[in-house]
């Protein structure tokens, strides 16, 4: 893709979707800029991804047709300030803060402009990432066609109601943590039986990903899955009994509340 790309931070989050971006080979090395909070984090992302890179948010921002802000949420309005001036006539903003809104991206920038907010996860880097996007009424459609290229190159996307956009970290920005603790415990479960650990890892994190995959591809109910694996009279449905009578299900939703309630007071 010939576009400039850059990225405003680049911390967990932005270097996930760069190396995705990388790794899929839609753009090239020097067609990335990024710029950083401190210098020796830019000079670590620099030599590790070959791109290019500026200790100023303007330069960045001046250069960039396509301009991923992976800011913090707190960080947002004071980096739109500094290079609001900066931003090309048709850039295309992208930003990746929870509970951070259009509107508020277009009152800290004070001009019509592009906005793509996304909620993106950290397996971008491996190419598995799950992007939620809305976008502001400017962007057309050709640029709409531009952005979807570039984020399903390291995952799959969804288009969302910006007003459900506070509810996607529960589902899929901040379940990621949640998969590796269930990963976690499975293995410490395989650990106690006998299972090395190493493996116990490797084990437990192969099943989930065939149970994902089994999902997104027989089309089948999730609940139909399980039953198939639970054979009458069987080991399975003692473990779902004992999950349910732990409130397994039930934990789950609280935590999701949780991620929500305190994605819609980030941006406050
Ligand atoms: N982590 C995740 O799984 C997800 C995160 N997000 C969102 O992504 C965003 C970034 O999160 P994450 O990557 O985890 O955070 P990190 O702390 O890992 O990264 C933040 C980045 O911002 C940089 N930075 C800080 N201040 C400035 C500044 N004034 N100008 C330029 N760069 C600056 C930091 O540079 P330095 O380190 O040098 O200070 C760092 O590179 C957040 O808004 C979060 O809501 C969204 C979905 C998932
Ligand atoms: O924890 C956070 O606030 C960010 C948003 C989604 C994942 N990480």
């Amino acid at each position: 893709m010939n576009k400039n790309i850059g990225f405003i931070g680049c911390g967990k989050m932005g270097r996930a979707i760069m190396a995705g971006m990388l790794k899929a080979d839609i753009v090239e090395h020097n067609n990335i800029m990024v710029s950083t909070g401190r210098e020796s984090t830019l000079l670590e992302v620099k030599e590790c991804y070959k791109v290019q890179g500026s200790l100023h948010n303007q330069e960045v921002a001046e250069w960039s047709d396509l301009l991923f802000l992976a800011v913090h949420p707190s960080s947002h309005d004071k980096v739109l300030s500094e290079i609001k001036g900066s931003l090309k006539e048709d850039v295309v903003v992208i930003t990746m803060a929870a509970g951070i809104t259009i509107e508020q991206i277009e009152k800290g920038i004070g001009r019509k402009v592009k906005i793509v907010r996304t909620m993106p996860n950290t397996p971008s880097l491996v190419g598995e990432g799950m992007t939620a996007m809305s976008i502001s009424s400017f962007v057309t459609e050709t640029d709409l066609e531009i952005v979807k290229r570039l984020l399903n190159s390291f995952g799959r996307t969804e288009m969302i109601d910006e007003n459900l956009m506070d509810a996607v970290p529960a589902i899929s920005g901040s379940s990621p943590a949640y998969a590796y603790m269930f990963i976690e415990a499975l293995a410490d479960g395989g650990v106690r039986d006998g299972i090395p650990r190493a493996q116990a890892y490797r084990m437990a994190a192969q099943a989930m990903l065939g149970a994902a995959k089994m999902v997104l591809e027989t089309g089948k109910h999730p609940g139909a899955l399980k039953d198939d694996v639970c054979t009458p009279g069987g080991s399975t449905i003692r473990a779902v009994a004992a999950l349910e009578e732990n409130q397994f299900r039930a934990a789950i939703l609280e935590a999701m509340k949780a991620c929500t309630e305190r994605t819609k007071g980030i941006g406050n």
